[in-house]
């Protein structure tokens, strides 16, 4: 993080000094003013930035808020923009992110177990910790600054101890503390788990899901960090309706996009551009999307089908990112498309992403149960998506909390929900249909057992070779290494990985209705 290097361009109120701190913004603002009372007494005015970062925490720890909906209100209305904005956000997703880390590091600092103390002090603490060990903030002002935070929103009693354990954690360097973390763990996993910033049962799932979606369980360390870095913006031009060369057309001039690694529909945004800005994204012709999601939803389009292949449904299609880019596919093949969705508002989300789409190619954007869809429409449909309800665990570099609020009683009724949508996408196929399952998890429990446990209980459907069907539709020349083939369903399922791919997790099983 260069926040303390501006660039030549950029404007001089918004410069950092050499203490991290913001130079003559908060006087331009009104409030660098000194206060009347005593030295001792008085409360430091601290840089907007931390200040916006300490908020948008405080409100994810101690409201149980979402931090992506959070923070952008809030830099807005504080007027925060550029590096500031870049500034704060970068430390309230880290500091999100990387709590497990910062308080395995903290409790090795702090005379007290941390769930003594208050909840507010441990948040600044944890912001002070990922200044000095994730941002390459200089560590003076990492201390200085975030003391000044504490004695503005919390109050002075603490701020000497803040002080003291925050130098302590500078002392040393980030990989010393995450050799000792590992070296001192009771075993292997925790101390993955305490390095790596995620939970025990999280860090063992994945290690099971690596190991049995075919790859090397040693990989978990390096799935672990890819979780705790920010995803790059992957745009998706959806065929038809704009292609991928022209998808920067009346951008501003310096949106720069690059050819995603995978799909031929993706392009990788430059930082610091706002895909809204891009009109094609405005009008709906183009989206944020996931380079995982773009190919599994591609490989459902392109598997290969016997007879009729006119009517295609999306079983929980909300918010609708997947179901636009299926309407922009049938639409090119004179098919048309239903997206189902339980909840009105995502109904309402997929009705808008939708916009681009002719009205003849979408037949309806309904709002219901897909657990009784195969009921009501048995047999109706060519090719059916079943984008499952699921823990998200492969989408953790996204969701900066979501980590820390999933527990393991989330899977038995999660898995419950996703063995029925599967049997009612089957029920909705018509014999030799397609239905692609996917969730955005690679559990165990999530992905192959469901599916096996569906195909167990019935004697109509078939797994196909949903490898296959996504190497043909990858951009000419990739090379996709999808794990160990031991010609059973490793050898058939796609599981990517973001420490291997740089997707998301996302899961595919294609499947054939036979009777
Ligand atoms: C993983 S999301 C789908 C994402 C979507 N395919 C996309 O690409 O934007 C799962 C969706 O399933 C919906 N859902 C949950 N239970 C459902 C049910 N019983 N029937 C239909 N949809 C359901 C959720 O509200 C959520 O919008």
């Amino acid at each position: 993080m260069s926040a303390d290097r501006p660039g030549r361009d950029q404007p001089r109120d918004d410069r950092r000094d050499d203490r991290g701190r913001q130079r003559g913004a908060a006087r331009s603002r009104g409030q660098g003013h000194r206060s009347n009372r005593a030295p001792s007494q008085r409360r430091r005015s601290t840089d907007p930035a931390r200040t916006a970062a300490y908020d948008v925490v405080r409100e994810v720890d101690g409201s149980d808020a979402y931090a992506n909906l959070v923070l952008p209100p809030l830099l807005r209305e504080r007027g925060l923009s550029g590096r500031d904005a870049g500034f704060a956000t970068e430390l309230a997703y880290g500091t999100l992110r990387l709590r497990g880390r910062y308080d395995a590091i903290l409790a090795r600092c702090v005379s007290r177990p941390l769930d003594q103390l208050d909840p507010e002090v441990l948040d600044v603490l944890r912001l002070g910790a990922h200044q000095l060990l994730g941002m390459r903030v200089p560590a003076h002002a990492a201390v200085s600054e975030t003391v000044g935070l504490c004695r503005d929103r919390v109050g002075a009693g603490p701020a000497q101890m803040v002080n003291a354990v925050l130098r302590a954690v500078g002392r040393r360097p980030l990989e010393d503390w995450l050799d000792d973390l590992r070296a001192d763990a009771p075993d292997a996993v925790t101390g993955l788990a305490r390095a790596g910033s995620h939970p025990v049962w999280i860090t063992r799932a994945l290690r099971e899901a690596l190991h049995g979606h075919g790859r090397d369980p040693g990989e978990i360390a390096d799935l672990l960090e890819a979780d705790n870095t920010p995803p790059r913006v992957t745009l998706v031009a959806r065929p038809g309706f704009v292609s991928a060369d022209t998808l920067d057309d009346g951008a501003p001039d310096d949106a720069r996009l690059e050819p995603g690694a995978w799909a031929p529909t993706a392009r990788v945004l430059a930082a610091g551009t706002d895909p809204a800005d891009l009109p094609a994204v405005a009008d709906g012709r183009a989206g944020v999307q996931d380079e995982g999601s773009q190919l599994v939803t591609l490989a459902l389009a392109a598997a290969p089908l016997d007879g009729p292949d006119a009517r295609w449904l999306d079983l929980c299609a909300g918010p609708g990112g997947k179901a636009a880019l299926l309407a922009a596919l049938a639409g090119e093949r004179d098919a048309r498309l239903v997206a189902n969705e339980l909840q009105p508002h995502r109904a309402r989300l997929v009705r808008r992403g939708l916009r681009a789409v002719p009205e003849g190619v979408v037949e309806q954007v309904r709002t219901s149960d897909g657990r009784e869809l195969g009921t009501d429409e048995p047999g109706g449909y060519d090719r059916v998506l079943v984008d499952a309800p699921c823990t998200g665990l492969g989408a953790l570099r996204r969701r900066p909390e979501s980590r820390w609020r999933r527990t393991p009683s989330d899977l038995g009724t999660l898995t419950r929900l996703q063995g029925e949508l599967l049997g009612s996408a089957l029920d909705a196929a018509r014999p030799g249909g397609v239905v692609a399952y996917v969730t955005c998890s690679p559990h165990l429990a999530e992905t192959r057992l469901v599916v096996d446990d569906v195909l167990r209980r019935r004697d109509d459907a078939e797994r196909l070779d949903a490898r296959a069907a996504v190497r043909d539709v990858l951009v000419p020349g990739a090379d996709l290494d999808l794990g160990a083939d031991d010609g059973g369903a490793e050898g058939l399922d796609v599981q990517l990985w973001p420490h291997v791919h740089g997707t998301d997790a996302m899961h595919l099983t294609l499947l054939r209705r036979t009777a």
